[in-house]
């Protein structure tokens, strides 16, 4: 049984190699001005293909399936990275839509009247997010939605992704990631949880959905997220995890999801994303590692002596930060005890120095998912595969995350040689890399619900 698979993959991987091999002999054989062309991000088709997607949901957004949630984070994600926006009667209709979503006990489900689950609960609180304003905002029932995420807390210390269903590590990464960002995160969500994500860890150094299974990008994202959001990422070993994931960018330059299996776009946000969280978890890994983290003489000298880097903050446990304005005048909550601490690491994260390059050939990344990945508006797995919105959207988060991986401070521009291809025309905006939702988008929930 297990021989026959390694075959297959044998075969598989062979035929994406030479179809990959083809793409890629054809772009270097021509001129460096017509490479460019074809390396060019595709705006106007990609924005006419989301559209159309989300258009599709249907003037009442009727279409019967349980994953519409999705649909509007896949497609409202993707038209936010383009630096793009939709028209105000879609996006009214997007509110409302997802609002029908909204259990009356709290959570969403797929669609209109199913029962709420985790998964579909992440979209759309992501998609509520991305749309931005008061309306979409306030929209969310964060008392009705902490009720449902303690409800499906296990005794393992994991989450239920529904009531009754599976335990597994997405559960604990969209439960505590919702949590995280609607302000709503507390010791009782949290206990247990790093047990049950450090039990995930497997030889391999990645994270599997459940103990016991097999280490995958999509897993160690969510393990990973969710550890550095609960701030215990310490717990997790490291550099065996750094191992695992430097050798999971294929020959081809995407990434597969795990060990003798086939590269795919859509890796290029899930491993993608790890090696750049990594990149922040510099003090632990050496720490870790059993190096000194006395940085040296060049940071000893042009700072003073008391001062920590906000990384030695985080991991003394003393972190704070500078409260930015509260739109409505009411004082925020942060100082008011360590859990609220716990609730802002996603925003102490994103201004973590940098002190590691990237983990992975940023470059070579961004070569697979503009000439391997990306069709006439869309993008796919790899080469033979169709386009669909769940590839745009993380082939589209991959590309964000390659294209800013060498840039030392949030918010600052990645300089034109990081950006493969033309710069301004193939520049995305940045993502959280916590939450995978844009940044400036991110500032702004933050900001709303921190006043709450
Ligand atoms: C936030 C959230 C819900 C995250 C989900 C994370 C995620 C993508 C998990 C992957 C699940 C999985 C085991 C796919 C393997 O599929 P496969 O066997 O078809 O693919 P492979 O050959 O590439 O492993
Ligand atoms: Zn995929």
């Amino acid at each position: 049984m297990e021989s026959r698979r390694v075959t297959k993959t044998l075969e598989d991987q062979w035929m994406v190699e030479r179809q990959v091999r083809e793409i890629y002999d054809y772009f270097y054989s021509i001129p460096p001005n017509s490479q460019s062309v074809i390396l060019e991000l595709q705006r106007d088709k990609h924005f006419g293909y989301l559209t159309r997607g989300l258009t599709k949901l249907g003037p009442s957004f009727s279409v019967l399936d349980a994953n519409r949630p999705w649909l509007c984070y896949w497609t409202l994600h993707s038209i936010a990275l383009l630096g793009e926006s939709i028209d105000a009667k879609l996006e009214n209709d997007a509110i409302d839509f997802l609002t029908r979503c909204q259990d009356k006990d709290g959570g969403y489900g797929g669609g209109p009247g199913q029962m709420p689950h985790l998964a579909t609960t992440y979209a759309a609180v992501n998609s509520l997010i991305t749309l931005g304003g008061p309306k979409a905002l306030s929209s969310i029932n964060r008392e009705k939605l902490y009720t449902f995420l303690l409800q499906m807390k296990d005794t393992s210390g994991g989450f239920r992704m529904h009531d009754g269903g599976e335990v597994d590590v997405r559960a604990c990464y969209t439960a505590i990631s919702v949590a995280s960002i609607l302000n709503i995160v507390d010791d009782e969500l949290i206990h247990g949880v790093g047990n049950y994500i450090l039990s995930c860890q497997t030889y391999e150094g990645g994270i599997a959905g459940e103990p016991g299974a097999e280490a995958h990008g999509g897993y160690t994202f969510c393990g990973l997220a969710a550890m550095i959001l609960i701030n215990e990422v310490n717990r997790l070993d490291l550099p065996r995890l750094i191992d695992w994931v430097v050798f999971r960018q294929g020959v081809e330059g995407g990434f597969q999801g795990r060990t003798n299996k086939l590269v795919d776009g859509c890796y290029s946000f899930w491993q993608g994303a790890v090696a750049f969280l990594i990149q922040r978890l510099n003090l632990v890994v050496r720490e870790q590692l059993g190096l000194s983290n006395d940085l040296g003489t060049e940071s000893a000298d042009d700072s003073s002596d008391s001062e920590l880097s906000a990384e030695e903050e985080h991991l003394e446990g003393t972190s704070s930060h500078v409260q930015e304005t509260c739109p409505h005048g009411k004082e925020g909550q942060e100082n008011a005890s360590d859990t609220i601490k716990i609730a802002d690491t996603g925003y102490e994260f994103i201004n973590r120095p940098i002190a590691m390059q990237p983990l992975f050939d940023s470059l070579y990344l961004q070569q697979y998912v503009l000439l391997c990945s990306q069709m006439d508006g869309g993008f796919r797995d790899k080469p033979g595969k169709g386009r669909d919105h769940y590839h745009t959207c993380y082939c589209l988060s991959g590309l964000s995350i390659a294209q800013y991986s060498w840039t030392d401070e949030a918010d600052s521009p990645p300089l034109p040689r990081d950006v493969f291809g033309p710069y301004s025309r193939n520049l995305l905006e940045q993502v959280h890399p916590l939450f995978n939702v844009e940044l400036d988008r991110y500032y702004e929930a933050r900001k709303f619900f921190s006043c709450l």
